[in-house]
């Protein structure tokens, strides 16, 4: 099968304005493809640079060189170079991202949160909220629980809204982070049915997990980030 996402000699520095200039650099020459599908993992110690690939990949981190290609609308496009503009036109309909936190919004209650991504994307409200409490439930959120703001969830509640929030959308590559650090053995299940689901409807799924069970799980292929540490050739 075709790639639908490949990076080419991707490198990101960290420059800290507030010490003096200096330059952290953290990847090099990252290359790597994701398939529709598929589950690949990121992996590598704490500090190889995993998180900053997810940022970079989804346009949160600006990129120092490289290439993001991405299947979008039929064609590959650069996200690396692409306009702002079209950043968010990939957003809302090629690459999703589950965050490990949930941003919570004031006043909005966990049902209309994970509700949104379909609702903006065109659905009527009523089946949106269908979805999502479809979602919540198999994430074992109590419904009582459904129709407060999330602020005062404990850590694994608001990591089910946004589990919920960031699958109720069919995007065909999906971006992982953590997503299942505060859960239950109960609830890791779920997710990790819930990414199958996601494979076997063709998504493409980059992820970083480090529960080993479930990244063992899920992993078709795990790409080991400290292939492209600054510092390797020099090891
Ligand atoms: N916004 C930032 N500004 C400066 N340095 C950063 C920034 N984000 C990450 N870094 C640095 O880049 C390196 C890689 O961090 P990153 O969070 O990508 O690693 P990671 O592999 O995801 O780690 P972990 O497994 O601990 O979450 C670290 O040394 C970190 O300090």
């Amino acid at each position: 099968m075709a790639p639908v996402l490949i990076v080419y000699g991707l490198a990101k520095t960290f420059t800290m304005h507030l010490r003096g200039g200096i330059e952290l650099p953290v990847i090099v020459d990252a290359a790597f493809a994701l398939e529709g599908g598929k589950c690949a993992v990121l992996g590598g110690p704490s500090g190889a640079g995993k998180s900053s690939i997810l940022k970079m990949l989804y346009g949160n981190y600006a990129v120092n060189e490289g290439r993001i290609e991405i299947l979008h609308r039929g064609e590959m496009v650069d996200l690396a170079s692409a306009a702002p503009r079209r950043v968010l036109e990939i957003r809302r309909e090629t690459i999703g991202y589950v965050s490990q936190f949930l941003r919570v919004v004031p006043r909005v209650s966990a049902l209309d949160i994970v509700a949104e991504p379909l609702v903006e994307r065109g659905t009527n409200r009523n089946a949106a909220a269908d979805k999502a409490r479809e979602l919540l439930s198999r994430l074992n959120l109590p419904e009582r629980l459904w129709a407060l703001p999330p602020a005062t969830f404990s850590g694994g509640e608001q990591q089910r809204v946004n589990i919920a929030r960031g699958f109720i959308t069919s995007h065909p590559v999906l971006l992982l982070d953590e997503p299942t650090a505060s859960l239950d053995a109960t609830n890791r299940a779920v997710v990790v049915e819930m990414i199958e689901e996601k494979k076997r409807a063709g998504v493409a799924l980059l992820g970083i997990f480090h529960d080993a069970d479930v990244r063992n799980a899920v992993a078709d292929i795990v790409i080991d980030v400290t292939g492209f540490a600054p510092d390797r050739k020099a090891a």
